[in-house]
Formats: structure tokens, sequence, C-alpha cells
């Protein structure tokens, strides 16, 4: 996350991160959302190799006693995905967890949208991850949050803007000073409806010669768009 703000620990209690092992130690490359106690959402884009998921972690580099340490049992890309094609979306996958997760103050569900729902211009979301703090900058220890207030795909997808990459199956965010970056994908945006918090977005691109690149926001899969598939995945 590029500019915001250090997050009150465990304050998005269905935040995750993904890790993959090297040697005998584990790196954290994605976000992910708690969304059942057995399930995660994440990007297709993350899970070329994934080895565990940590929920309630606040500072990825510490054990910090809150952590629940699960292993993948099976994934589930969406069949659109291609990897070749960020911008055909599909950025989309379920993660089935080994075991199912134990709720409590530091781990919760996130709330999924309804099927359609589009949210207007300006709406208040938050983006978190433990991604890169600056563009070509390094991971965060510690969980980010910054206030990315959604961009409607008609401003989105004009001149100037993202044009035809972005899709109206996505949604964007902020455009300013403050972004997700490298390592934020397949987080969560976690925007304000009615006074409650629902993840609305997938973290899925920023711009290639910056992640905070003027009139180029973050772009994130849009949940509302995915509902079906994901019932379909038994979910
Ligand atoms: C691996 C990538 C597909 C996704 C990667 N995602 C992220 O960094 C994150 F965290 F914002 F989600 C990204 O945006 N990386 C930048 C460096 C990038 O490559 N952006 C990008 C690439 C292609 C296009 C397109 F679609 F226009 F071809 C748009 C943006």
């Amino acid at each position: 996350v590029v500019g915001g703000e250090v997050a009150q620990p465990n304050s998005w209690p269905w935040q995750i991160s993904l890790q993959y092992k090297s040697g005998s130690s584990f790196y954290h490359t994605c976000g992910g959302t708690l969304i059942r106690r057995g399930w995660v959402l994440t990007a297709a884009h993350c899970v070329d190799r994934t080895w565990r998921v940590v929920l309630g972690d606040h500072n990825i580099n510490v054990h910090e006693g809150k952590e629940q340490y699960m292993s993948v049992s099976r994934v589930y890309i969406h069949p659109n995905w291609n990897s070749n094609n960020v911008a055909g979306g599909w950025d989309i996958a379920l993660l089935r967890l080994s075991s199912d997760a134990s709720l409590n103050n530091y781990v919760q569900l996130g709330a999924l949208p309804p099927s359609g729902q589009v949210l207007p211009h300006n709406n208040n979301c938050y983006i978190t991850g433990w991604g890169r703090t600056k563009t070509g900058g390094q991971l965060s220890a510690q969980l980010k949050q910054a206030y990315l207030p959604v961009v409607d795909y008609r401003t989105c997808s004009s001149y100037g803007w993202w044009g035809s990459t972005v899709k109206d199956s996505m949604v964007c965010a902020g455009g300013g000073s403050e972004s997700g970056c490298q390592g934020d994908s397949g987080g969560p945006l976690n925007c304000n409806v009615s006074g409650r918090w629902v993840v609305h977005g997938v973290t899925s691109f920023v711009s290639s010669s910056g992640c905070n690149t003027y009139k180029k926001p973050t772009v994130f899969t849009r949940v509302s768009a995915y509902i079906s598939w994901m019932n379909s995945v038994s979910i």
C-alpha cells in the first residue's frame, strides 16, 4: 500500500497473508480474504504457488501469538483466467483450506456484496495489505490501510484514465497519491455500504509505470460480478 497508514492491529480480521515456502522459510506473496471458515478469496494471479495461509496476522515478520497457520487443500482458479491478459479480467480464485479457521477477535469473515451490486463514484473504501509502500519499495512488515474512494467505470474507462484496459467486471479506486502496490494482490477492497464493511474488490493490478500513478487507479476484480461462480464452486 502506497500512502495511508498502519492499520490498528486486527482491525481488518478477514485479511489473510498468502505465503510460499522457499527452503525452510515462508514469504508473503499476496493478500486474501477469509469468506467462510474453510474458504479464502484471492486473485488468480497469486496462486501459481501457495504454501500456507496466515490468519490473524499484523506484523508478518513477528510471531505475535494471534496467528493461525493453515494449509491449502484445493485451489479453484476461475476457468476463464488468462495469466497473459490481466486486462481481460477473471482475476479471481478460491482456496479451500485443509481445516476450518477458528473465528475470534483476530479472525473474522469478510462480508460479500449482493450479486451485481455496483458502487457509486467516490464510495468510501479502504485497501489493506502488506504490499510495497512505494513503487519499487519494500513490503510493509505491518498491515497497512489507505482510503481509496471508488472511481466509477465511466470515469475509469475514459481517455487519460485506464481506457479499454479496464472492464465493467472490475472496480477502480483511488487514482491519486495513494494506491495498492505489488504484494497487495489478492487482498480486499473494503467498502462501507450502509455503515457496514463489504469486500467489493480483490486487488488485481496497478499501472506498470508506477503503483500510485495519477489517473491510473488501483484496479480490483469486482466481487459482485462473480457471486454465482463462487456459489458454483460449492462454497
Ligand atoms: C502481475 C500483474 C499482472 C499484477 C500486479 N498487481 C499488483 O501489483 C497489485 F498488487 F496491484 F495487485 C501488477 O499490477 N503489476 C504491475 C507491475 C503490472 O504489470 N501492471 C500492469 C500490467 C499489464 C497491464 C495491461 F493490462 F494493461 F496490459 C496493466 C497493468
